[in-house]
């Protein structure tokens, strides 16, 4: 499939910062769009239905699952979680570049997909800031901590299977290793659109 719009995957091991820094790029690059995951989890904290996720029972998941409707999906921390074709080709047939926040199954699945897309992989800096990131967020039990970084290990044995890997632990200069990726990745689909160009041609090169 061939979209005018990028499409970026950034997964991360839970707490590693990934939602904060993708927040952070859509601050600063109103073209960057984010896709709408669909969930099985219940919500927590502040999340809302339709901005975080759409969150959905079992059954409605399993219904999804069997019409086809998602480009991925997978069983993460115990949960279900899926993104709809729906909810990134409208956006990229559209021009936009959309980030998908998602795990590295899915991201693997996405990448035999969409062969174009870029996967990047966040890592925390150690393990210690990893649990103190996840216990100074305050949002998940103590046995869903546990239970996340034990799956962490795992996760992070297939960054080397990205594209790009960021470790994110002075904030700024990790959203800097984004932007740049974003920037060079427009770059480069904009050489490749140039050259089916008539200025390339007309230039005599490629
Ligand atoms: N570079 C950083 N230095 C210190 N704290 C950070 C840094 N990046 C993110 N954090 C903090 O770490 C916590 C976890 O970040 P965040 O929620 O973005 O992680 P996540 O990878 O999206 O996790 P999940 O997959 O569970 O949603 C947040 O409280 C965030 O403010
Ligand atoms: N394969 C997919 N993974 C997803 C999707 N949406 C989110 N996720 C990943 O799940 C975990 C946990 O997220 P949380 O919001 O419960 O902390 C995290 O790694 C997400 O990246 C999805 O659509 N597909």
């Amino acid at each position: 499939m061939d979209y005018p719009g990028n499409l970026f995957v950034v997964s991360a091991p839970s707490g590693a910062g990934k939602s904060s820094l993708v927040n952070a790029l859509m601050e600063l690059d109103s073209h960057v769009q984010p896709s709408v995951s669909h969930t099985t989890r219940a919500p927590r904290g502040q999340e809302k239905h339709g901005r975080e996720y759409y969150f959905v029972s079992q059954p409605e998941f399993d219904a999804m699952i069997a019409s086809n409707a998602f480009v991925e999906w997978a069983q993460v921390h115990g949960n279900c979680y899926g993104t709809s074709r729906r909810a990134i080709e409208e956006r990229m047939a559209q021009g936009a570049d959309v980030v998908l926040e998602i795990d590295f199954q899915g991201a693997l699945q996405i990448k035999q997909v969409f062969a174009n897309a870029v996967l990047v992989f966040i890592l925390p800096p150690s393990w210690e800031e990893l649990r103190s990131r996840l216990e100074r967020r305050g949002e998940d039990t103590e046995d869903v901590i546990e239970k996340r970084l034990t799956n962490a290990a795992q996760e992070m044995a297939q960054a080397c299977k990205f594209d790009f890997v960021i470790i994110n632990e002075v904030f700024e200069r990790a959203l800097f290793d984004l932007k740049s990726i974003v920037h060079a990745q427009r770059l480069k689909y904009a050489a490749q659109r140039c050259s089916r160009s008539d200025t390339f041609a007309s230039l005599g090169i490629c």
